[in-house]
């Protein structure tokens, strides 16, 4: 731990006495019995139609104004009924009661031996309220009120607390009607009663009252406390954040378990809420960022199965922690990281996982101290050994000074900083999306660290990955803002400096750069495409295309090295060291982007091009690529005349000299069998039963041939009919053992080459009715 640990750890363990201004929980309520005189015994969950006759046996709550006793509906309006009408009896009651007073006190943070009175029951109809106020003394040694809410269904009438600044809303209705509610606070809290909206809410008011004797508990006071961690956070915020030792943030991990589901500021137990009500207001004072998340360790590594010879347990671990059969053994892969992120205003963040270190913990024992969340044991399989997961969850403070908000994020990945950067800009837009104001200086500042600290994370760049548009999220967001510097300083680190870009990131790219003069936003386009033609071909053609119009106005010559980089990249048949991807496949308009780029520029590049694009025609299929690639061209006012008339008379020459080949069906049954039937792996059947086909594919006069024979030599055959396109169709006659296999020969080949010829003419006549030259 660190020095600036250590000091938070110790001011922080002078709140000693847990507990807060007010406690609130549930307890189990095994039915008892609830007799009101003048009622009779009472239902519960309340009846309706009990409610009036408890409002006729109640008096309307008076409220002491001086020596003065008095009742104004106007200031409360509820009814009470004397503690000496109600009777609760029942096996468990006392029981349950106790475990309250138990929780309460708790809650409270008092120690000693504590008593809880009945001092009346309240009957709120609709309509009823009671406004703010504080208990006068009633009893000796009353110290706080504790409200017990018997089940009744009814919508508002919440009770609010108040006391230093602080407040809390408690609904008290349980959703389970096994279960009572209740709230405690201490007697000189400001509290009141929301009008009820409908239904009944039925409370058992007690006086908690210290049997003994001596001062009375007060609610917890950590002023000073507050004082000396806004002080300590401070320094922090105020030291040079260069040195290695200074942790980018604090994770103060709590003393109770949380489930996901349950984390929330205002569900803190005990010690826990006093530590969040010191902490929330100090870190506000020390300008830094805190949030409530879970803090998760997850585990990996060999089990073993249990035995005699079992090594010493670590300290955190449980007895009864282990499966029968096995025991962890050696741990091979820890990852660890902060999650389910929550503002002290209960803002629950979309933020992912951001990853921590060891210094970066106060009181990091409390880690392991709980047993892990979950344990999963693997049997072994096949070559792999046992093995086990584990996960260990402590609910935590996290807090970083906002000034270091991008480097304490920075260690998360741009993600995360994306994420939090949204976030930022959603304050702005909120705050209404004014430049200068206090929320877009924040946002530039943070966007600012964004990029400084940019990793590319892999995936974004690969063009065969569905690559998440980081590049395009900054933009977006720089855009908005408006800051010239930053988006020279983004372009110049992210895509040229690294490898975040991909073709979708273009049109943000270009939107971002008008807002820059026209010279260096030239410079930097030209810088990109040099850069990055060798990796992202399709992109960058596009690039080119979309940026000459305004970038090229007085002259292509500053993009000459650019195109001279797609050129190469596009005469590039293996794929780019240092990459794992395999050569670029370009769909027929990214060709277009391509030619349109280079032969505008230069029309001697954009000649060479199309030679290229000839030259491989695996990458580059006539039907599929070239001649849809001049049809579509022709179609685009931006296409450079003499480069696109090159390919349609190469394209045209290619298929004119498809057309000159002969084409007539064929005059007997001879049919091609260019296939060999000396595979060293056969066995010799297959060899001569190869030979047999052979012959009939060649014999002019047979059109059909039967070959019954086992399946693994009727295979052998069908697969040679598939592999040599043959023209034959093959079936299968099920009947007589072995099986037969007969083929009958076909015009297939004959019929396909008419397909390819009508295709082939239909072309031409479409490049010829082309005009390409303007
Ligand atoms: O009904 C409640 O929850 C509060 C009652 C109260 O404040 C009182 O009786 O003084
Ligand atoms: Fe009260």
């Amino acid at each position: 731990m660190t020095d600036l640990n250590t000091q938070l750890v110790s001011i922080l363990n002078r709140v000693q006495r847990p507990g807060s201004f007010y406690a609130t929980g549930k307890a189990d309520l095994a039915m008892p019995r609830l007799e009101v005189e003048g009622v009779g015994n009472i239902a519960l969950p309340l009846l309706p139609q009990q409610i009036s006759p408890l409002v006729q046996v109640a008096e309307q709550a008076p409220y002491g104004k001086g020596e003065e006793t008095l009742v104004d509906t106007t200031v409360r309006k509820t009814w009470q009924i004397a503690p000496d009408k109600v009777h609760i009896s029942g096996k468990y009651w006392q029981t349950m009661l106790d475990d309250i007073v138990t929780q309460a006190v708790d809650g409270l943070g008092v120690s000693g031996e504590v008593h809880a009175d009945l001092y009346k029951m309240l009957v709120y109809d609709a309509g009823s309220f009671f406004v703010n106020h504080r208990d006068t003394e009633k009893a000796d040694g009353m110290f706080a009120t504790l409200i017990v809410a018997l089940p009744a269904v009814y919508t508002g009438g919440e009770l609010r607390i108040e006391h230093a600044g602080h407040n809390v809303s408690l609904n008290l209705q349980a959703d389970d009607p096994s279960e009572i509610s209740f709230a405690a606070f201490y007697a000189d809290c400001i509290h009141e009663v929301l009008p009820i909206t409908s239904g009944c809410r039925l409370v058992l008011v007690y006086n908690l009252c210290r049997s003994g004797k001596g001062e009375l508990p007060q609610p917890p006071d950590y002023q000073r406390e507050q004082m000396q961690a806004a002080a300590c956070l401070k320094q922090w915020v105020t030291m040079e954040h260069t040195g290695e030792d200074i942790p980018l943030k604090l994770v103060y991990l709590l003393e109770h378990a949380y489930t996901p589901e349950g984390l929330a500021f205002d569900a803190l137990k005990n010690g826990d809420a006093a530590i969040a009500s010191v902490m929330i207001p100090a870190a506000e004072q020390a300008d830094c960022d805190l949030y409530l998340a879970l803090v998760s360790v997850e585990e990996s590594g060999y089990a073993e199965y249990g035995g005699s010879y079992g090594r010493k347990k670590r300290y955190w671990e449980d007895d009864d922690e282990d499966d029968d059969d096995f025991e962890i053994g050696e741990v091979t892969e820890e990852e660890q990281y902060i999650s389910h992120w929550q503002t002290p205003q209960g803002v629950v963040s979309t933020m992912g996982h951001l990853p921590f270190e060891n210094e970066e913990l106060c009181l990091p024992n409390r880690l392991y101290s709980l047993a892990a969340d979950a344990l999963h044991f693997h049997e072994a399989t096949g070559n792999e050994g046992a093995s086990f997961e584990r996960t260990y969850r402590r609910a935590a403070l996290v807090m970083w000074p906002r000034v270091y908000r991008a480097d304490a994020l920075s260690v998360g990945g741009v993600d995360i900083n994306l994420d939090y950067l949204a976030h930022l800009m959603a304050d702005w837009q909120a705050a209404g999306g004014a430049s200068a104001q206090p929320q877009w200086q924040e946002a530039l500042h943070f966007a600012k660290g964004v990029i400084a600290n940019w990793e590319d994370t892999g995936s974004g760049w690969h063009p065969s990955l569905p690559g998440a548009p980081y590049l395009s999220r900054l933009l977006s967001h720089l855009l908005l803002l408006a800051d010239t510097h930053l988006i020279e300083a983004a372009v110049t680190r992210i895509p040229i400096g690294g490898k975040s870009y991909q073709r979708e990131d273009n049109l943000p790219l270009l939107a971002a750069l008008a807002l820059l003069p026209d010279a260096p936003a030239r410079q930097l386009l030209a810088t990109l495409l040099e850069k990055r033609a060798a990796d992202s071909l399709a992109a960058c053609g596009q690039l080119l295309r979309l940026a000459l119009p305004r970038y090229a106005q007085t002259g292509t010559e500053p993009f000459l090295p650019a195109a001279q980089a797609l050129l190469e990249s596009l005469a590039n048949t293996q794929p780019v060291t240092g990459s794992y991807r395999s050569i670029e496949r370009l769909t027929v308009e990214q060709v277009v982007d391509v030619l349109i780029a280079i032969g505008n520029v230069d029309e001697g590049l954009g000649k060479q091009a199309v030679v290229h694009l000839l030259a491989q025609r695996q990458r580059f299929p006539m039907d599929e690529r070239l001649i849809p690639a001049v049809l579509l061209a022709a179609q685009a006012s931006d296409h450079p005349p003499v480069v696109l008339a090159l390919l349609q008379q190469q394209c045209l020459a290619y298929l004119e000299s498809c057309l000159s080949l002969p084409l007539a069906a064929p005059t007997d049954w001879t049919r091609e069998a260019s296939f060999e039937c000396s595979s060293s792996s056969w066995r010799k059947d297959n060899n001569a039963d190869c030979e047999a086909l052979k012959r009939f594919m060649l014999d002019p006069q047979e059109t059909s041939w039967n070959f019954a024979a086992a399946e693994d030599r009727r295979n052998a055959l069908g697969r040679i009919v598939q592999q040599a396109k043959l023209d034959v169709d093959i079936t299968t006659i099920k009947s007589g053992r072995p099986y037969t296999l007969r083929f009958v020969k076909t015009q297939a080949s004959y019929e396909r080459n008419v397909a390819q010829r009508q295709r082939d003419e239909a072309n031409r006549e479409r490049l010829l009715g082309l005009r390409v030259d303007g």
